[in-house]
């Protein structure tokens, strides 16, 4: 009995199974608890008769003074717990990385005659071969024994699993896959070739090759750890490509249990790739594309939502920006109107309760109103926003914030050169504004997370939970307003149109005008020291407000729904840290990164910050 094997495991893989808990832990959700119990189950049940088989043929074996003393089929404990810590360390290293990737994006339809065929084939072709190649060894026998056991357990398996999701395990970036092999795996040789060195465990002399890849580390083990975590990952990205199907095509399995069963994964990775939607495929790839370019905060919140409402809460920012976008960069007033009422009819045709035949007759009512508003949007907006808006999902949106959205872009129509101060005539019209753009995007944010995540919340809940909500929705637009000062006050690119929603009453403290105020902040050089103070003032009272408001509604994060908690305080904190940051400027206690005259928060901080923020920490 000894304990030098235990000790590989205290040393060694139990840290960084401690150190990736930590990481990953806030983010660690009940699938991804089935994920890490399914894929350690399979691990276990399939390496248990071939390591078996290897001890009781000799092929490797352990001094009786390493090892503890009980085994399991004669596999010592500490070797079966090896197969638990290494699958463990491996999903967990892969579902850090995979964090930020929404995997449906990766579904392709496949069509007759495209590379997609080729692609399965040569991988099956190249497993097939060297399959034949492994047999081969075995059937010599001698020196390369082992390696032949290797492959033959191995490879059957890789080909099963190349076979069902070659797509992704094609497409998906090497971060998601080459990285989480290749690291658990450096890892694993370095403490092979210590362990060996040792004497840990030994390999037969007579049923190895003898070629080491370097000193003290055989190329059988080598080889061995390479196609475990291999292994590992390929199995992951079956799992995520099974559960991208699901997610992504609510046609074909309308309904989810929270845990799908190993049958709907396997059913879900069977469906034909030719039964995919692609437009609905495209629509999210755009949306995600849209929400990486264009707001980094919560790019970096929605990572942390999984499911469904992942991708309900990007396509619904990539309609905000769409509709935002075509009303701000409309040439004039005129064609920005024009924008405001089309997205109008749209939602019209899309919340249409009933189309009557000239009888007056109800028809089909949903589905003629979602034909109607199909070819609205195809007939009526640009090509890269009418996915977008085919696929808000309006079923589980009510329409009212929506319609109080436009309500909010119409008031941004209300700026103009001879009125720079637009409809703001006091902070109780610019807290009405936040409403409209901001407030409005919370409740909607909120109806998904509930829709998603049903519980026994009261009605009085409900609506408390609402009007924090949409408090918050106000908090981070007046974040968004002191942010972008400048910004608004620049106007297009032919410096036409500047804005100022900065409360005249507030300016007029200052002793200055909406107009004096734009005209100060278009100057590029910083010499007037007295006016950038101003701009300081303004900044904080600003500010103030947003923490005001931040303050009343942060606490009744705690009452949504238990899985989205932690994201939600994410999108939040993750935006708030702006105005952090530009609060700690204001008092002098630091400078913020500028970029396109924007304040923006260092990726490593907006980590940090989403990361604490997961644990529950918050800041003020
Ligand atoms: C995680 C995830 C993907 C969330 C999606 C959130 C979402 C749908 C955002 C839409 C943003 C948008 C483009 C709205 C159009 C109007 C607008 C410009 C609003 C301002 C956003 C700023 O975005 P950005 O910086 O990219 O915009 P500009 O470049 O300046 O044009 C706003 C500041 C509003 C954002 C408001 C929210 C996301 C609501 C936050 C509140 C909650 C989620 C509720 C929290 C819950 C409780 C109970 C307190």
């Amino acid at each position: 009995m000894g304990f030098e094997y235990a000790l590989v495991h205290l040393k060694y893989t139990i840290p960084p199974a401690i150190l990736l808990s930590i990481i990953y832990g806030p983010l660690c959700t009940k699938l991804d608890l089935y994920r890490i119990a399914f894929l350690i189950t399979i691990a276990v049940v399939s390496t248990i008769p071939w390591d078996s088989y290897l001890i009781r043929t000799g092929i490797w074996s352990y001094p009786r003074n390493v090892i503890v003393g009980p085994t399991l089929f004669d596999i010592p404990l500490e070797e079966v717990f090896f197969f638990v810590i290494q699958t463990f360390n491996t999903t967990l290293l892969y579902l850090i990385l995979n964090k930020p990737i929404l995997h449906p994006v990766y579904l392709v339809k496949e069509r007759k005659g495209d590379k997609w065929l080729y692609v399965k084939l040569i991988g099956q072709v190249v497993g097939a071969l060297l399959l034949k190649q492994a047999v081969t060894f075995i059937r010599t026998g001698g020196s390369k024994t082992y390696l032949g056991l290797i492959l033959v357990w191995a490879l059957p398996f890789l080909l099963l699993l190349w076979s069902l999701a070659y797509q992704f395990l094609a497409q998906l970036p090497f971060t998601s896959t080459l990285l989480p092999i290749a690291l658990p795996t450096l890892y694993l040789w370095i403490i092979d070739t210590l362990a060996l060195k040792r004497g840990t465990w030994v390999i037969s002399t007579s049923t190895k090759t003898g070629i080491s890849l370097w000193p003290g580390l055989e190329i059988e083990e080598a080889i061995f750890f390479l196609l475990t975590n291999t292994l590992i990952v390929f199995g992951l990205v079956a799992f995520d490509n099974a559960i991208a199907v699901l997610h992504a095509f609510p046609a074909h399995f309308r309904r989810l249990p929270t845990l799908p069963s190993p049958v709907l994964l396997v059913r879900a990775l069977l469906l034909p790739s030719k039964a995919y939607d692609d437009d609905r495929i495209l629509g999210i790839q755009q949306s995600v594309a849209r929400l990486k370019r264009k707001s980094r905060s919560f790019y970096l919140a929605s990572s942390t939502f999984s499911g469904r409402l992942r991708i309900d809460l990007i396509i619904l920012y990539s309609f905000c920006r769409v509709a935002d976008d075509l009303i701000d960069n409309a040439a004039d007033a005129a064609e920005a109107q024009g924008w405001v009422k089309k997205l109008k009819q749209y939602l019209d045709l899309s919340y249409g309760e009933a189309v009557l035949d000239g009888a007056g007759n109800t028809i089909e009512s949903k589905d003629a109103n979602r034909g109607a508003a199909t070819l609205f949007a195809v007939q009526n907006f640009p090509e890269d926003a009418q996915l977008t808006l085919l696929l808000l999902p309006t079923q589980r949106l009510a329409k009212e914030p929506l319609y109080e959205l436009l309500k909010g872009f119409e008031m941004d129509l209300l700026f103009s050169s001879t009125r720079p101060s637009g409809p703001i005539k006091s902070s109780d019209d610019l807290d009405l504004y936040g409403a409209r753009v901001a407030g409005t995007v919370a409740l909607l944010c909120i109806q998904l997370v509930l829709h998603y995540h049903p519980g026994t919340l009261s009605d009085a809940k409900a609506k408390r939970l609402m009007a924090a909500g949409h408090d918050m929705g106000i908090a981070l637009q007046y974040t968004n307003i002191a942010r972008d000062l400048a910004v608004d006050a620049a106007g297009g690119a032919d410096g036409v149109g500047g804005r100022c929603y900065v409360p005249p009453p507030w300016l007029k403290k200052e002793k200055l005008t909406p107009e004096t105020f734009i005209s100060g902040l278009r100057k590029t050089s910083n010499e007037d020291d007295f006016f950038a103070k101003k701009v300081e003032t303004l900044r904080a009272r600003i500010l103030e407000r947003a923490f005001a408001f931040y303050d009343t509604s942060i606490e009744a994060v705690e009452e949504l729904p238990g899985e989205a908690r932690a994201p939600m305080r994410v999108a939040v904190e993750s935006y708030m840290q702006i105005a952090r940051e530009l609060r700690r400027a204001g008092e002098g206690k630091g400078r913020v990164k500028v970029k396109a005259g924007r304040a923006t928060v260092p990726v490593w901080k907006r980590v940090w910050v989403a990361w604490r923020t997961l644990w529950g920490r918050r800041r003020r």
